[in-house]
């Protein structure tokens, strides 16, 4: 199938998983309870979970899954795909509990180590990214679809954060930092701004695993975007070793500018 139709099939996927995280999210009526690396679950994740899954094996059966709600998966089974989804129903599972509407539902298709499809779709703001190798990358909002580009460096740049994990790097990081603006958001939207030429860096100075970056990273790269791997600076890729986390990594909207000082200074 050529991406054109999968891509319109995940946008359509992650919508309904939305839907179905709305009621709960409006319903009020649930419960949060605690993962063994103590971040938060709740029936919001897994009704979205469960709902992409079984969607996703009736669009492509032969295309396996890991989600961050099923991801006990052996690495010598997964070392041996050459492409699957990678799926984190619910990013910004604190922004979801806040009732803070920065949360996402996030599809990826990683083929050969690196994402070549991604959703990013926020229910509570009504906005979708989506962007695949050789077809494009929209914002879609009130059905509108604008077509995503990264902007040139500004005199004043945008670097966006995280909203509920800043840790002692980022802070030491942003203190040193040239003048800049800074712009905190939940979830893989960062990713999303990013695309939107509404930012300009985004420092991961904090672990998060790849299921919270596949999806992003596909709209900001196809969006003109940079997604590296520090201090070696070579292009973010996946289902590379046992552990799921992340290693330390930055965005940059505009990879022609000179961002050296910046990157040589962020750490974990
Ligand atoms: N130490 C850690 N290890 C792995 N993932 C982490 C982490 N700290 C935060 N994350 C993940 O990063 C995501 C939030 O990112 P951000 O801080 O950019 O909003 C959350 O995803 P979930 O909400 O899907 O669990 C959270 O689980
Ligand atoms: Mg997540």
């Amino acid at each position: 199938m050529p991406y054109t139709d999968l891509l319109e099939s995940a946008l359509c996927i992650a919508t309904q998983a939305g839907e179905r995280i709305m009621a709960i999210y409006r319903s009020g009526d649930f419960t949060v309870t605690h993962k063994g690396d103590d971040s938060p679950l709740t029936q919001a994740d897994l009704a979205a979970h469960r709902y992409i899954a079984d969607e996703l094996a009736r669009l492509a059966p032969e295309i396996p899954l890991l989600s961050e709600e099923d991801a006990d998966i052996a690495y010598s089974t997964r070392s041996t795909w050459t492409r699957y989804w990678l799926v984190d129903p619910l990013d910004g599972t604190r922004e979801f509990i806040r009732r803070n509407p920065d949360f996402t539902v996030n599809i990826a298709l990683i083929v050969d180590g690196y994402p070549q499809l991604g959703v990013v779709h926020a229910p509570a703001l009504g906005i979708s990214w989506i962007a695949a190798e050789g077809v494009g990358c929209w914002r879609i909002e009130n059905g509108e679809r604008r077509a995503l580009k990264t902007r040139r460096k500004p005199e004043l740049p945008v670097f966006v954060i995280s909203q509920s994990h800043q840790n002692p790097a980022l802070a030491e990081f942003l203190s040193r930092a040239p003048k800049h603006e800074a712009v905190s958001r939940g979830s893989s939207l960062k990713f999303c701004l990013i695309a939107e030429g509404l930012a300009d860096l985004y420092p991961r100075t904090g672990p998060i695993s790849e299921w919270d970056s596949g999806a992003g990273q596909c709209v900001a790269e196809q969006a003109g975007a940079q997604v590296l791997r520090l201090p070696a600076r070579t292009r973010l890729g996946y289902n590379e070793k046992a552990s799921l986390i992340n290693p330390l990594f930055a965005v940059i909207g505009d990879p022609s500018a000179d961002w050296d000082a910046v990157l040589a200074s962020i750490r974990a």
